[in-house]
């Protein structure tokens, strides 16, 4: 099974963050691994405070992981300070992981999720580590000061500011798509714009399944492929009636719980497929089911 780090940050409301990696992990069939940064007090309207972990905790946790269970990739996601990406920087510097930097400068909601004078130090530290950077269209448009929706001429910007390629995504501008550029060639991927109330997490959806994609071996554009349509597909069915504001994706909505019908006396729950280990019965045959 494909290992995937997310080195990112809580989201309480269980929409984007850390949260929305796990998921999109899932639906990819990864086996998903944290190193949380910070942890935000978040709900569908906005973030009321956040708390910084030390760059030495999240230096801690990126090597219980690595140096244990190892990974086939890793992402990042909200950093929020210089000092926490110094710490991930110089812990995945030497690796030679694929690695997904999703530039995470805002909230939708309008909150910072990366102190200002840490922007010089994500570009100058983790873009030159990067496979490749996932900023949607106003996150491109600050991190390279051009003032044009042309993704094609962002996305070479971003190589040309040390990335590996860069994905500009496509939720937000007139166009619906989202562009890849690998250094050499330039790629558009349509995406089928949602009119849905429900795109909380989109991003950290996307670039989640871009690092899945690379963990499993997929060539970078095919993983874009996929994370293009994961990520459309969770926002088409996203979670509108959660939350006052703008609702969740739902990256997992071919889970519906009722599918297919519990026995009685499961609480709802389909029975275990194998028995508990530890009670004798390891090495023999799994009971039927009834
Ligand atoms: N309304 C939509 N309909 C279909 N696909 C969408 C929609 N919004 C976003 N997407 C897709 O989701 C992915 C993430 O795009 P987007 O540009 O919205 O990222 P984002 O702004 O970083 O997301 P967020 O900050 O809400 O997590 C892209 O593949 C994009 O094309
Ligand atoms: C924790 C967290 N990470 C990323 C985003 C961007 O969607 C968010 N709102 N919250």
């Amino acid at each position: 099974m494909a290992r995937v780090l997310s080195i990112a940050s809580s989201d309480s409301g269980g929409g984007a963050g850390i949260q929305a990696d796990l998921k999109a992990f899932a639906r990819c069939g990864a086996h998903g691994m944290t190193a949380i940064v910070a942890l935000t007090a978040q709900n569908t309207l906005g973030v009321t405070s956040i708390a910084e972990q030390s760059p030495d905790f999240v230096r801690d946790q990126i090597r219980a992981v690595l140096d244990d269970i190892g990974a086939d990739a890793v992402k990042t996601g909200m950093l929020f300070s210089s000092a926490i990406i110094e710490a991930v920087a110089d812990e995945l510097t030497g690796r030679g992981l694929p690695l997904v930097v999703d530039p995470v400068l805002v909230a939708s909601s309008g909150s910072r999720l990366l102190l200002p004078e840490a922007v010089a130090t994500l570009t100058g530290l983790l873009f030159p580590l990067a496979t490749v950077v996932t900023p949607n269209l106003p996150e491109a448009q600050a991190l390279t000061g051009l003032d044009t929706e042309d993704r094609a001429v962002l996305a070479q910007r971003l190589v040309e500011m040390g990335a590996g390629a860069a994905l500009v995504t496509g939720g937000h501008g007139a166009i619906p798509a989202d562009h890849l550029f690998d250094g050499r060639t330039h790629l558009t991927i349509p995406v089928p714009r949602h009119e849905v109330a429900a795109t909380h997490g989109a991003g950290c959806t996307h670039s989640a399944a871009l690092a899945a994609g690379l963990a499993a071996g997929l060539p970078l554009a095919d993983a874009a492929r996929r994370a293009s349509a994961i990520a459309s597909d969770a926002v088409a069915n996203g979670l509108a009636d959660i939350g006052k504001g703008d609702g969740p994706v739902h990256v997992l909505y071919c889970l519906r719980g009722d599918d297919p019908p519990a026995p009685p006396g499961m609480g709802g729950l389909r029975p275990p497929i194998s028995p508990p280990r530890g009670d004798g019965a390891e090495g023999a045959p799994p009971p039927a089911l009834r």
